[in-house]
């Protein structure tokens, strides 16, 4: 699990301990990691399960990806399943945003999802098993504002996803991508610090979501080998939407897909009508007290 030592990865990791799982938690900052060990340790079903941790920047150099993950399958054995959750979310205004930030966001939310998912696809194809799991999210469905930077980042991620999930299917290996929503993690308390007015009025749209819920989804998700991953009713609706020619895991779920189709955009127009009024109040707030600060 890369980003395994908090928020959503941290419980993804928790939860697969819990169904028996050796787990191999990849992150940056040791100190976290090991406090993220000894809280997932507490959960162990036996006394042969391990909880290893690997700290590496999983968006820098390929080359340390492929070791690190090397070194981990000599210890642990092949993955059988791989969770891509290390991540960053960062808003502003477009014209406010240093260019940096869509390299920084490119690399750690895209390139850290590449690397460590080319370092175990061999290894799954040959032994014709294998899950991989990408932690996009309800902002790689659709854009919004604040999120130039952020969305596209997260919309990359499912163009990777479809892609690959056609070309490893023969070799029975399942590709998961999880949209969640708003999640109470130490991320979302950082990403809020900065956030603008509007993003944060429009996010609230959906409620906010406790990290364990996101997680068991995800998880029973990429068991199941479900391309698809969301959470609550606007979840399973934009999902729904959003569909485009991404693989359908079930008969139901593409005949449900063609028929709320219609209603669902219907749905999605009045949203997007109360986006662009929220944008625009905001906007007329500003201006309103641009002036009272002039006259005062
Ligand atoms: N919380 C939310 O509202 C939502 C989050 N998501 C996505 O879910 C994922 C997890 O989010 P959340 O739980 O909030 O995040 P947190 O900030 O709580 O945790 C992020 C984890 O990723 C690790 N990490 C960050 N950068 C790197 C890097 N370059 N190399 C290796 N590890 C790294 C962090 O450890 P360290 O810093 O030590 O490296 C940490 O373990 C992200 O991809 C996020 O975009 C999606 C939708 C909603
Ligand atoms: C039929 C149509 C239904 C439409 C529902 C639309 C709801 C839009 C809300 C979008 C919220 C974006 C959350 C981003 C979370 C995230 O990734 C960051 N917080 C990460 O830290």
């Amino acid at each position: 699990v890369t980003g395994g030592s908090s928020g959503i990865g941290k419980c993804i990791a928790i939860e697969c301990y819990k169904q028996g799982a050796f787990i191999t938690l990849v992150a940056r900052n040791e100190e976290k990691l090991l406090q993220a060990k000894k809280e997932i340790e507490k959960y162990s079903i036996n006394d042969k399960q391990v909880v290893l941790c690997i700290s590496v920047d999983v968006s820098e150099d390929y080359n340390q990806v492929e070791n690190v993950i090397k070194q981990a399958q000599e210890k642990l054995g092949p993955v059988d399943m791989l969770v891509n959750c290390a991540g960053l979310a960062l808003a502003g205004k477009f014209e406010d945003l240093e260019v940096s930030t869509f390299e920084k966001l490119m690399n750690i939310n895209y390139l850290g999802s590449v690397y460590p998912s080319r370092a175990v696809i061999t290894t799954m194809m040959e032994r014709r098993v294998g899950r991989i799991v990408f932690v996009s999210s309800q902002a790689g469905q659709l854009g919004l504002f604040g999120y130039t930077a952020y969305s596209s980042s997260k919309f990359a991620i499912r163009g990777l996803a479809e892609a690959l999930q056609m070309e490893v299917k023969p070799y029975n290996v399942y590709v998961t991508v999880a949209y969640p929503p708003d999640t109470d993690t130490p991320g979302l308390a950082m990403e809020n610090k900065t956030k603008p007015l509007e993003t944060r009025l429009i996010s609230e749209t959906t409620s906010l979501c406790k990290p364990e819920q996101v997680a068991k989804q995800i998880v029973k998700d990429a068991i199941q080998g479900n391309f698809n991953s969301s959470i609550g009713s606007d979840g399973y609706m934009l999902s729904s939407l959003t569909c485009g020619m991404a693989p359908v895991t079930s008969i139901t779920e593409g005949l449900q897909q063609v028929v709320t189709m219609g209603l669902f955009r219907t749905i999605a127009l009045f949203y997007l009508g109360s986006f662009d009024g929220i944008v625009r109040r905001c906007m007329m707030q500003r201006t309103k007290s641009e002036i009272a600060d002039k006259t005062a």
